[in-house]
């Protein structure tokens, strides 16, 4: 569904992407992995169009991703911090990106009546309580929320969600963790980065762990559990940065380091 190779990013002299290598499957959940600042919203956001990376090819769905911005109605992005004008309410916000997107008519939104929208997640948010509010007024997690309704809203094939948890309550979040489980059976691509582990464990069928700007592995969670003799994808990526790492310490590797094979 995504293939990316030898992608290459610096932000002045800082090298973020080093002749980054992914093949991202599709109709399944894929978790971009790492510590802070490894990388993985800027190989994210190169995929979207949003950071032009130096060198390297990216294509969505067959799509070359530099040739043609239309691959982007198929993406779906749920952004780690969301950002939209301060002054407009939640229900002025979702009308203009249907604007944006060419949807009219209807301004409502539980009950828009094309039925080409999803609009399940605002529902089950109960978002009709706060549509009013202007966006500058609203708490952290419902913040959070309206950018989950927009990610899901136009029923993308490939879904981006950068740390989709972060600031939402157990319930809310359990509710967007049902709608992602409920894509993937509609054979929807995701891709998403989180740093709780107990969720991408939860989600995932695969991880791409990057470090310091290159891929380190990319297994399985199933292969990682059973590579590692772990229980927990947590427990599982210690040990293997632990045994990487000291193989890589011992070889007096660090800023080159190639990961041992799976
Ligand atoms: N616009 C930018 N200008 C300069 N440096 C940047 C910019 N965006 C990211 N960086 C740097 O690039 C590196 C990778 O950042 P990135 O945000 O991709 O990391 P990340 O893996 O998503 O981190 P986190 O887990 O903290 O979100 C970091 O060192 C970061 O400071």
């Amino acid at each position: 569904m995504i293939t990316i190779t030898e992608l290459d990013k610096h932000y002045g002299a800082l090298h973020a992407l080093k002749s980054v290598e992914v093949d991202i499957a599709p109709g399944k959940i894929t978790a971009v992995l790492g510590p802070n600042g490894a990388g993985k919203t800027t190989l994210i956001k190169s995929v979207l169009g949003l950071v032009k990376p130096d060198s390297g090819t990216i294509t969505v769905d067959g799509t070359a991703v530099n040739g043609d911005s239309d691959y982007r109605r198929k993406i779906g992005y749920m952004p780690q911090i969301a950002r939209y004008p301060e002054n407009l309410t939640l229900q002025e916000i979702v009308d203009m990106i249907k604007d944006i997107r060419g949807y009219s008519g209807d301004s409502g939104t539980s009950k828009d009546s094309s039925g080409d929208l999803d609009m399940e997640l605002w529902d089950r948010f109960d978002l009709d309580t706060e549509k009013d509010k202007p966006f500058r007024t609203l708490s952290g997690g419902n913040r959070q929320k309206v950018s989950a309704v927009l990610a899901f809203l136009f029923r993308p094939k490939v879904l981006f969600l950068d740390e989709p948890s972060t600031g939402l309550d157990p319930v809310s979040s359990s509710i967007l963790k049902d709608k992602i489980l409920a894509e993937i059976k509609r054979g929807t691509t995701i891709i998403l980065t989180s740093h709780i582990m107990s969720e991408v464990q939860e989600l995932a069928d695969q991880v791409v762990y990057l470090l310091e700007g290159r891929i380190y592995f990319e297994l399985s969670v199933s292969d990682l559990l059973a590579d590692t003799g772990q229980q927990t994808l947590e427990r599982a990526i210690a040990w293997k940065i632990g045994q990487n790492g000291a193989v890589a310490s011992r070889n007096g590797m660090t800023e080159g380091y190639e990961p041992a094979d799976g």
